[in-house]
């Protein structure tokens, strides 16, 4: 059916007696879709709701309400509306508790069928109503018993420097929270602490997660606030194979609704980051906006005070550059976290921290042009003037809350609105959890401040620590295993060395007890097998520390604390002078192979870059032996310091694993990497058409599911008529995905 045959149509029966007609009218029909989904509501006992929907189709489809999946009829209590031209509501009268449940609106036309279920809350306590009616509720006062007493913790949810985050239902009502446990004995994180309780506490709308109860004992503290059981935004993004434009305005609008309002309470928030956007429901599109921990109170007049805290790819200049921050600081993120969300790119970021946030102090970018253009004029006009370095200049939450680009955020999309792929936000999304496994928590608090990457040799804020890891040793043991290779190094300091990059997957919750338990118990052995006795619970990199320079060092980093007050930054402040006072550093890989595809036959190089005080000397071994130059294999130096092993042909023997040793008089650091054969990949699949006009089709394939252990770079896309045998070559060099 196309469009030209849309039209009056008549249908003439004729015989002797005479003449019959009959006129029919034909149109394309239009799938059904949301303009607005019904909302979870809350309602009070005795009172009544309503449950709104618009939904357009052609023909018109047919709408029914159910309730937990039975059809609703009009009763005398349930009254059901439509009124023109696409309004469907469902009123509920004198709401009782049978009332509460899943209430679902389906809309059925010749062309498919759409649904939306949303949950109805009937409420018998008046704050409680209120509280969830995004009025403000009762303060949450912090409760000094141990959060197990009231609430089941369950699976882990996600962690972030300052803590972890558990699923949690309390005992009392089996209603489902996420509970952040943070862990910490100082005066300065009851301080923080505090601060996060005290915003959350003002905080009731929609689009920001909403506390709902608060426990501290001496050494932890936890907050306890809705669940957003869909997860991060990036993880439900990146499970789709497209999206358009029109779903990311959708969720930035929501992300700016949220934004107002704090702005408007003179709270900003300072700390956003992909990971605190937040899907309320599972396959839901509702936006929650958490973590406030590094919000503050911004006075409009007087000085702006500066913020040393942040992940540096979405800090603003002003933060990096230690000027005064106020609201524009979070439309700078909201600029960098767009750009992110519709292409895959992280603007600022660098190969490590330092030159992260020596890009974002700088503040210059280029957009570029493959992904710019991609773009329509007004998602790159609302970028624009959210990333601009002077905050006077910036648009601020209501000038960005009434850009054209967020119209689109209503309109549904149409046939040739461009589907963004989510391979690159999918690849961007590894790089970021994987950021986070070294950044989050152990079990006690962990925020630094940004600077303290210019004072550590990895450049990292929140280096990877020798000690604390213990999911690399998993790593290296399911590389032994996988590759049948037998490492001889058993010693502790061999599998702590270990440093290739770890994403940290959603674990049980059991899992992560049994961590703790081996942390505390290398506390215990700290505590009473060394002669310093450390009184008190020890995190990962103070044992690190104290491990590394000994009794000595515990008791000037004490004297030094004592001397600079216990202001977070003080610490660090303190270990920057003992690293100045101590002369050297142990050696440290800033840049590691990995796994190196080669062919038989071919060069293989391998780089690697270690730092230290004095510079580390390097050496390479295979099986355990050294490795010595011989006409096959070099080794050099380039003028960067890089340490680069060449191997000339290639031989099979050659596969397998290599060790590189970096040591110094400071110690050393070992990191390993394996050699694997690069070989064809195999054919991908049959392509599939996603999409099929009458002049154009749209075919896309899936990665082959072995890719010769190299990524595939292109594609071709050959073609032959059923009964020849000629393939005949349409394109090469394409991606994953060809429009004809
Ligand atoms: N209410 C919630 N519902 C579901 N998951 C949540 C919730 N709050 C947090 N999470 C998950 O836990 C992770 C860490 O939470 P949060 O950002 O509050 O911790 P943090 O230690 O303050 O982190 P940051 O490093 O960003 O300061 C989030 O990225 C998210 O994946």
């Amino acid at each position: 059916m196309l469009e030209r045959y849309v039209g009056m149509y008549e249908a003439i029966a004729s015989n002797e007696h005479g003449t019959a007609r009959q006129r029919v009218r034909l149109e394309i029909a239009e799938y059904p879709h949301f303009i607005r989904r019904p909302e979870e509501t809350y309602v009070m006992m005795r009172r009544s709701c309503k449950l709104e929907a618009r939904i357009w189709g052609v023909p018109y489809p047919e709408i029914k309400w159910y309730k937990d999946w039975q059809p609703l009829t009009e009763s005398s209590r349930h009254k059901i509306q439509w009124i023109e031209p696409d309004h469907c509501i469902l009123t509920i009268g004198d709401c009782i508790g049978r009332d509460q449940g899943l209430y679902s609106v389906t809309a059925r036309n010749i062309a498919g069928t759409i649904s939306h279920s949303v949950t109805v809350h009937v409420e018998d306590n008046e704050s409680e109503y209120s509280y969830n009616t995004y009025t403000r509720g009762r303060q949450v006062k912090s409760r000094t018993k141990l959060i197990t007493d009231a609430y089941d913790l369950g699976d882990e949810l996600g962690r972030g420097v300052t803590g972890i985050v558990y699923h949690a239902v309390e005992r009392s009502s089996g209603r489902n929270y996420a509970a952040k446990v943070m862990h910490g004995k100082d005066a300065q994180y009851r301080t923080l602490f505090k601060n996060e309780l005290d915003i959350m506490n003002q905080l009731c709308h929609k689009n920001l997660v909403r506390l709902h109860d608060s426990y501290e004992t001496k050494d932890s503290f936890n907050l306890v606030s809705e669940l957003a059981g869909g997860g991060e935004l990036l993880h439900s993004l990146t499970k789709q194979s497209f999206y358009t434009e029109h779903d990311i305005a959708f969720y930035i609008r929501q992300l700016l609704w949220g934004l107002d309002y704090m702005h408007k309470l003179s709270i900003a928030h300072l700390g956003i980051t992909p990971g605190d956007l937040l899907i309320k429901h599972p396959g839901s599109r509702h936006l929650l906006l958490t973590d406030f921990g590094l919000s503050r109170r911004i006075i409009s007049f007087g000085k702006l005070n500066p913020l040393e805290y942040g992940m540096p790819e979405f800090v603003s200049p002003e933060i990096a550059n230690g000027k005064g921050v106020g609201f524009a600081a979070d439309m700078w993120s909201t600029g960098v976290l767009t750009y992110l969300l519709l292409t895959g790119v992280s603007l600022f970021r660098g190969s490590d921290d330092v030159e992260t946030l020596n890009r974002v102090k700088d503040g210059h970018f280029m957009f570029r042009s493959e992904h710019w253009n991609d773009l329509t004029e007004e998602a790159r006009d609302f970028i624009s003037k959210l990333i601009v370095v002077d905050p006077d200049v910036r648009m601020d939450v209501k000038q960005a809350l009434r850009h054209p680009w967020l119209n689109m955020a209503d309109k549904k999309p149409s046939d040739d609105t461009p589907k963004l792929n989510t391979d690159a936000l999918r690849n961007y999304y590894n790089l970021y959890k994987d950021w986070y496994s070294h950044a989050a928590v152990k079990y006690h608090y962990r925020r630094r401040p940004l600077d303290s990457c210019y004072t550590h040799p990895s450049r990292m804020i929140i280096p990877l620590v020798t000690g604390s890891l213990r999911s690399p040793r998993r790593e290296a043991a399911h590389l032994r295993l996988s590759t049948g290779y037998n490492n001889q190094d058993t010693s502790e300091t061999a599998h702590l060395d270990w440093q290739a990059p770890v994403i940290r997957e959603r674990r049980r919750f059991t899992d992560v007890m049994d961590e703790e338990i081996d942390d505390e118990r290398r506390n215990r052995i700290n505590k009473y097998g060394a002669d310093y006795g450390v009184a008190e619970k020890i995190d990962d990199e103070r044992r690190n520390r104290i491990n590394k320079y000994g009794a000595a060092d515990t008791y000037t980093l004490r004297r030094l604390r004592h001397e600079l007050g216990t202001r977070p930054e003080a610490h660090v402040e303190a270990d920057a002078l003992i690293e100045s006072r101590r002369d050297g550093h142990a050696p440290f890989f800033r840049e590691k192979p990995i796994t190196i595809p080669v062919v038989i036959g071919d060069r293989l190089e391998m780089k690697c870059l270690a730092v230290g005080e004095p510079k580390p000397v390097i050496q390479w071994f295979k099986n355990e032996l050294v490795i010595t130059e011989s006409s096959r294999m070099k080794f050099r130096e380039d003028k960067d310091g890089r340490c680069i092993m060449t191997i000339e042909p290639v031989l099979n023997a050659d596969l397998g694993i290599f060790k590189i040793v970096a040591r110094n008089k400071k110690g050393q650091t070992v990191t390993r990497c394996r050699v694997v054969e690069a070989t064809t990949p195999m054919a991908p699949d049959s392509p599939e058409a996603v999409d099929i006009s009458d002049t154009e089709i749209l075919l896309r394939w899936k990665q082959p599911s072995y890719d010769g252990h190299a990524p595939v770079i292109c594609y071709s896309l050959q073609y032959k008529e059923a009964d020849d045998i000629e393939w005949i070559t349409l394109a090469n060099n394409i991606d994953q995905s060809f429009g004809m």
